[in-house]
């Protein structure tokens, strides 16, 4: 069956960062046992989906067996490590816009194809002070501007639950290795949705946090204008307890401001589930399969937990859209237009001429792709001045959602509107994206948390959304829905766990 990716048969593949870093620890498995068995999945499943672009191998190797001796060494026992290198010995992968040392950081432009990194991006090198090794960089798209990650320099990414699907972007490379069981923990970065529309798509957790939390610096193309306020680098994994040690380390000293190590009482926390987004005629309707799919998760939160699901409808999300591009076009505090796309196209020199590039397209010849020539006309016809209607519409939102969530409340919303499309296909539904999108623009940490997968074997899932500084509300009731729903699933396995079967919607009553 050319749809599906070989089973995975090595136990160390089904286990989270956390409790791998454990087992490492305690020497019941090498770094390089471990590091080894994501190296040979990979070899096994890349050249089917091509989401890892370049890889480090043998220097992960090394770096491994260089940890397998510190444990040998270390007198101070397991507490100590655990403390200074929470994921000591642990493999993870990076989409190819961060720095990472030694690695291509084109992010898909042909003209940088041959830039590489000296320095690591700064959530990179928390990680690696972690004891984390990198294996390698991960495809995206074009600029890191799209939902699908295709490319010029590195091709196209597939999803590993439907070849001829798109493994989303921009982080599509993470998403599809994550998914695929040949990588256990990444780095993305979303300023439109590039961590949960991957995440969602692959059937695997990621999270969006609180703006500026984490640094940003070091991925290409650097954001301007309003937008560092509006970019986010977060952690994308397979298993939900990796999230919240994941972002700690990532912030670095600004993870004291979330304060993660609270306990979240889940059963006092209110609730609130938005079906839909009331009606943008832009978009798709939502897929009946992910609103049923968050009615059960509404159903077991108030059959579980005790708790009362409001069911809401909130009129400004109509204008998700507007208020994206109107805040990623708007001048910064400086007074400075952001860099247009087509000065990035143009790869800082110069900037391209879009309608040239379309010309130069339909004749095979241009190096860029159709969604990065799309963006730079719609830019040109794109006001720096925003309506004053659009901008009451975002304040009265952003204040809405604020008082609605405090320091207590998680949203339900839908993640897309649709399962992951075919190939190719967002060109027909280009704003679909804005279901993530608006949360860029409010700075709210949003988790994307999977949910089983629909009866064509994609994966279904939702974005769980809190206040300001609130990431641990919604990352606890990910890693609270995940013993519900079975978190990710292994693609190509049809089988169901034990307790799976009434999660699975195409069983659903
Ligand atoms: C050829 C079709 C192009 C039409 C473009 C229509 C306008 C759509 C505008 C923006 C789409 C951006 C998609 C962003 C996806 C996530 C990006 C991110 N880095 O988080």
């Amino acid at each position: 069956d050319v749809c599906r990716l070989p089973p995975i048969t090595e136990p160390l593949l089904r286990v989270s960062a956390v409790q791998l870093a454990l087992k490492i620890r305690r020497k019941q498995v090498t770094s390089v046992q471990v590091v080894q068995a994501y190296i040979d999945r990979i070899q096994e499943v890349n050249p089917i989906i091509n989401a890892l672009v370049k890889d480090r191998f043998a220097a992960a190797l090394q770096e491994a067996a260089q940890v397998d001796k510190l444990i040998e060494e270390e007198t101070g026992g397991e507490d100590v490590l655990e403390d200074r290198l929470p994921f000591l010995g642990v493999p993870f992968t990076v989409k190819e816009a961060f720095a990472l040392q030694g690695m291509p950081n084109s992010t898909g432009l042909l003209s940088r194809k041959t830039v590489v990194s000296t320095v690591d991006a700064p959530p990179v090198a928390l990680l690696k002070r972690a004891g984390a090794i990198p294996l390698g960089v991960t495809n995206c798209s074009e600029l890191a501007m799209w939902l699908e990650s295709h490319n010029r320099v590195y091709g196209i990414t597939r999803n590993p639950y439907d070849l001829e699907r798109i493994a989303g972007g921009s982080s599509g490379g993470e998403g599809s290795i994550i998914g695929s069981g040949a990588s256990v923990i990444g780095v993305g970065s979303d300023i439109g949705g590039s961590i949960r529309i991957p995440c969602f798509f692959n059937g695997i957790f990621g999270h969006k946090p609180t703006s500026g939390i984490v640094n940003n610096e070091g991925q290409y193309p650097p954001a301007s204008g309003q937008q560092p306020g509006f970019l986010c680098t977060g952690p994308m994994c397979r298993y939900a307890e990796d999230l919240l040690p994941m972002l700690r380390i990532m912030a670095g000293p600004n993870a004291e401001k979330l304060s993660l190590s609270a306990h979240v009482a889940l059963k006092k926390l209110r609730f609130f589930s938005v079906p839909h987004d009331g009606g943008s005629p832009l978009l798709s309707p939502v897929d009946p399969q992910l609103i049923q799919a968050q009615r059960k998760v509404v159903k077991h939160l108030e059959a579980d937990l005790g708790v009362h699901v409001q069911e809401l409808r909130i009129p400004q999300l109509k204008y998700s859209f507007q208020i994206w591009g109107a805040m990623m076009s708007s001048p910064g505090k400086d007074g400075k237009l952001p860099t247009t796309f087509a000065e990035l196209m143009g790869g800082g020199e110069k900037r391209v001429w879009p309608l040239w590039e379309l010309f130069k397209w339909f004749l095979g010849l241009s190096p860029h792709t159709m969604p990065a020539i799309g963006l730079a006309m719609v830019e040109m016809f794109q006001s720096s001045q925003p309506s004053q209607f659009i901008l009451q519409q975002k304040e009265s939102l952003q204040k809405e959602l604020e008082e609605l969530l405090g320091t207590d409340g998680v949203l339900l919303y839908p993640s897309h509107p649709q399962l992951a499309p075919k190939h190719h296909h967002p060109l027909f539904t280009p704003f679909n994206f804005s279901y993530t999108g608006i949360f860029n623009i409010l700075g709210l940490p949003v988790t994307q948390c999977p949910l089983g997968l629909s009866v064509e074997g994609l994966p279904l899932g939702l974005q769980l959304v809190a206040g300001k500084l609130q990431d641990r509300l919604s990352l606890a009731t990910a890693l609270y829905l995940e013993k519900a729903f079975c978190g990710w699933r292994e693609p190509g396995n049809t089988e169901r766990t034990p307790n799976s079967t009434s999660n699975n919607v195409s069983n659903a009553t």
